[in-house]
């Protein structure tokens, strides 16, 4: 085993195994992502993506198997605000009465103090975080009255405002035209260059050599880890998808 701090994985799921009742999700997943850097999460619908993601949060328990992010357990690393999930658009409420600003600032909370009130700094972090997905303007809106798109676009800002080390990104190019698409890719890697890990889920497969440098190709168990342009050759494409080339681009 590694003892090296400094190489420790940000990342590192070992032997997970999760079961909604008969449905196994998850089958013996290890998965460990180096720091500063992309990483893609692909597979076919039901392959397990969003349990990961779910189980790597604390979200979903595990019937076997342990996560550690940054070297800790999720908890700790979710009350330093050192871990950001932004969830797949039917896993949140969107009638709740909270404005993107406010969705934006729930970034901030693991920083507030037990006031919960936000100080300069904590604007600032949301003002910028906002600009940066271009929705300074829709601010003040109730989040159910925002597009698809604009929906992620916030979610995306909620994580940026947090400052995590480690993102989460389910789908986050799910109904999202091609500008924001591009914008989203773009903030995605200045973070992974400045240091960040970034674990990111989409169907986008032409998307995914711009994005990320590794690639983890899920059915249910990791069929691959690799170079991004490894995952994606068609002979593995098959295996993960279970089609022909042309079927899956
Ligand atoms: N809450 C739940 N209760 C029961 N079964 C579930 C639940 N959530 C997911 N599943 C099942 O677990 C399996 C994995 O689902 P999951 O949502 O993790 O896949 P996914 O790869 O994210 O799919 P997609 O690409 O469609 O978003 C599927 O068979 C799904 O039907």
């Amino acid at each position: 085993m590694n003892t090296d701090a400094a190489v420790e994985p940000a990342i590192d799921a070992s032997g997970l195994t999760v079961r909604y009742g008969d449905v196994l999700a998850l089958d013996d997943v290890t998965l460990r992502v180096p720091a500063g850097g992309v990483c893609g999460l692909i597979g076919m619908n039901g392959s397990g993506k969003s349990t990961l993601f779910k189980t790597l949060v604390g979200l979903v328990r595990p019937q076997t198997g342990e996560v550690r992010i940054l070297g800790g357990g999720i908890r700790e690393a979710r009350r330093r605000g050192d871990l950001a999930y932004v969830p797949q658009s039917e896993d949140v409420d969107w009638a709740f009465p909270l404005s993107v600003r406010e969705v934006v600032m729930m970034g901030r909370y693991g920083r507030l103090g037990f006031t919960r009130r936000a100080r300069r700094g904590d604007r600032a972090a949301v003002y910028e975080a906002l600009d940066r997905v271009e929705l300074t303007e829709l601010a003040d809106r109730q989040i159910g009255r925002l597009s698809g798109g604009q929906r992620k676009r916030a979610f995306v800002a909620r994580g940026l405002a947090q400052g995590a080390r480690v993102l989460l990104l389910d789908e986050p190019f799910a109904g999202v035209d091609k500008p924001s698409e591009a914008t989203i890719v773009r903030l995605l890697t200045e973070r992974a260059e400045s240091g960040c890990t970034v674990l990111v889920s989409t169907h986008d497969l032409q998307a995914l050599p711009g994005l990320a440098t590794e690639s983890v190709l899920l059915r249910r168990r990791v069929l691959l880890h690799a170079a991004t342009t490894e995952v994606l050759r068609p002979e593995n494409l098959a295996r993960a998808f279970g089609l022909g080339e042309e079927s899956v681009a």
